[in-house]
């Protein structure tokens, strides 16, 4: 199983000719620290740098071992495989990009407050983008200090334009607030800042530079960037080329139905730009913008579908600042608290119950099948993620955030505001409207993914042991099943499958839903047949390394 077993694909090789020091130019370097906008067009902060180097430009990515080489306060990898390969793919595809335009990207698998330190002299300047959460910030405290004690300074240059859609600025202009006073109901972020959303997005984009200034003076070692071992499952490859590629294909195919389609199971049915999206290979005012006046400019539902849902991504990112590290916290931020929405004592753990949620053995067909498509691919799509969150925190009342903590894991499209954003939210201890307050503790996702055509070929294609079980058993195999031991249950066509961890109310409605189906023909399973793609088993990923953040700056920390 791939992702049991991690590779080392990261490889010193001697320096370069010419990267020693006495090479170095005698101007001050001014640094670029990409972090999550590791690409060349529409990059302002790449700008910034441009504009402040005389002759003397490094770009450097530190790839941080207390992220690429640790486990999480619940156990997981930060950053699982498949997202550490797409990691790989953005910096040899950026790496390739720098380098044909006369200069190079530095990559270090170091903590930045020990890299840009040693790239720097007196009076240089090291660029980076804002970012809100505690982790982020508190490197960047660390990387302030240690440049201070060269003489060196550290910029940090807003995120509006670079990561996010929008900034205090913009957000002035709309008249909705920001900082603490962000609102925490989506609507009234969307709705004021929708009319001015075009020409936001045309402002700051860029082509890539033609040439790159030479960058001298760096005493590091470049470190080679290799793929060695490919990890089969996901078909989201990193890098700005891709996401570029992508985005075109996208906005000429899929995008066109995306309203109809967004909430689908199987098939081409959303952009799979997340990754890009969260690594920054392509630039979100310039999706936004392409998205806007693509076919002539001509507004369509699926357009306004398409933006509507970009900028729950900026409102994550807004509502993180605003919830600081209370979003991490079990309970929420301290405000919801007094709201009554949710206390520590609420929610449980369970080991058996968690490893069989994250490896897609819970018995509930469609849940395995969702996790299993998770551990073997990095994505699901949002209905997907809205139903295995249910069941997690509504089923097995599980502390929401093993379910927060395991998405970071697996993801590839991993971004901490969204992600503990949307977690929080199906928990329900951040505010939210009164529509999703009513969802949650309901079936309505699982209801919208039994009435999709695709739901009995998706649960076939991710359970083969489920492969020719009768269409009236697919989604409650328990029903006419046949009790072989604690764990398993032999379906009716011999072949073992969990049994079910679920409560009598869910066990009820599938029940229901498959009595349904065998009545009114609905949801029309039909039976998949086993292809070449066809994947087996699920298996969750091991823990590359035992380093752990500094409690201190842990996101539990205090929780
Ligand atoms: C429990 C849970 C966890 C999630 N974790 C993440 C995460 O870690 N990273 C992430 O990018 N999204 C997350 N989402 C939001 C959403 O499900 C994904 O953005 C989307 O499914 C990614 O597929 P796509 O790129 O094809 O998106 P598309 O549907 O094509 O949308 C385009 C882009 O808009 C943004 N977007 C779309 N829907 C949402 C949304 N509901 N919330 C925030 N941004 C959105 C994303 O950047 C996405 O790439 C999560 C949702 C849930 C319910």
């Amino acid at each position: 199983v791939p992702m049991a077993s991690p590779v080392r694909r990261w490889r010193r090789v001697p320096a370069a000719a010419g990267d020693s020091a006495d090479t170095a130019s005698a101007t001050a370097p001014v640094v670029v620290w990409l972090r999550n906008e590791l690409r060349l067009c529409d990059n302002p902060l790449l700008q910034r740098g441009l504009q402040l180097a005389k002759g003397n430009l490094q770009l450097v990515v530190c790839l941080d071992p207390r992220e690429f080489q640790a486990t999480t306060a619940f156990g997981s990898p930060k950053v699982g495989e498949l997202r550490k390969r797409f990691v790989e793919e953005c910096l040899c595809d950026l790496r390739r990009r720098v380098a044909e335009r006369g200069s190079r990207l530095l990559v270090q698998q170091k903590a930045p407050e020990e890299v840009l330190p040693a790239l720097v002299s007196e009076g240089s300047t090291v660029l980076v983008t804002a970012q809100v959460c505690s982790e982020e910030r508190a490197v960047e405290r660390r990387v302030r200090k240690a440049l201070e004690a060269k003489g060196a300074a550290l910029e940090v240059v807003p995120a509006a334009g670079i990561t996010d859609l929008v900034g205090p600025e913009e957000l002035q202009r709309a008249g909705v607030p920001s900082g603490e006073e962000f609102p925490v109901i989506f609507q009234r972020f969307f709705l004021p800042l929708r009319p001015f959303l075009l020409e936001i997005c045309q402002k700051g984009l860029s082509d890539a530079p033609v040439n790159l200034p030479s960058a001298s003076g760096a005493e590091l070692e470049d470190e080679e960037l290799r793929l060695t071992d490919a990890v089969p499952g996901t078909d989201i490859r990193g890098g700005e080329t891709a996401g570029l590629e992508r985005m075109t294909v996208w906005l000429n195919s899929g995008f066109r139905s995306y309203k109809d389609t967004f909430r689908s199971l199987q098939g081409d049915y959303s952009s799979r730009l997340g990754a890009h999206l969260a690594y920054g290979c392509i630039s979100p005012r310039r999706l936004v913008k392409e998205a806007l006046s693509h076919g002539s400019g001509q507004s369509s539902v699926h357009v306004e579908h398409f933006v509507y849902e970009m900028c729950w991504r900026d409102f994550f990112r807004h509502t993180a600042a605003r919830w600081g590290t209370g979003l991490f916290h079990v309970a929420g931020p301290a405000e919801c608290g007094a709201h009554g929405m949710s206390s520590e004592s609420s929610w449980k753990r369970d080991l058996g119950a968690e490893r069989r949620w994250k490896e897609g053995s819970t018995g509930v067909p469609l849940v395995d099948a969702a996790m299993r498509e998770l551990n073997e691919t990095g994505y699901i799509g949002n209905l997907a993620r809205q139903f295995v969150a249910a069941f997690l925190i509504e089923d097995l009342q599980i502390d929401w955030r093993v379910g927060a903590d395991w998405f970071e894991a697996t993801l590839v499209d991993y971004d901490v505001h969204s992600n503990w954003g949307q977690w929080a939210r199906s928990a329900g201890v951040v505010p939210t409207n009164e529509a999703k307050r009513n969802r949650v503790g309901g079936t309505r996702y699982y209801d919208l993914a039994m009435q999709r055509p695709e739901v009995s070929d998706y649960v076939r294609n991710w359970l083969p042991e489920l492969q020719d079980v009768a269409d009236e058993e697919l989604f409650s195999p328990w029903t006419n099943s046949w009790p072989i031991g604690k764990v398993l249950s032999a379906t009716s066509n011999g072949s073992s499958y969990s049994k079910p961890l679920i409560s009598m109310r869910l066990k009820q409605y599938f029940e229901s839903v498959s009595g349904a189906s065998r009545l009114c023909g609905l949801p029309s399973p039909r039976r998949a047949k086993k292809g070449k793609g066809q994947r087996k088993g699920g298996g969750a990923p091991r823990a590359t390394a035992a380093l752990r953040w500094a409690t201190s700056d842990s996101r539990f920390h205090g929780s």
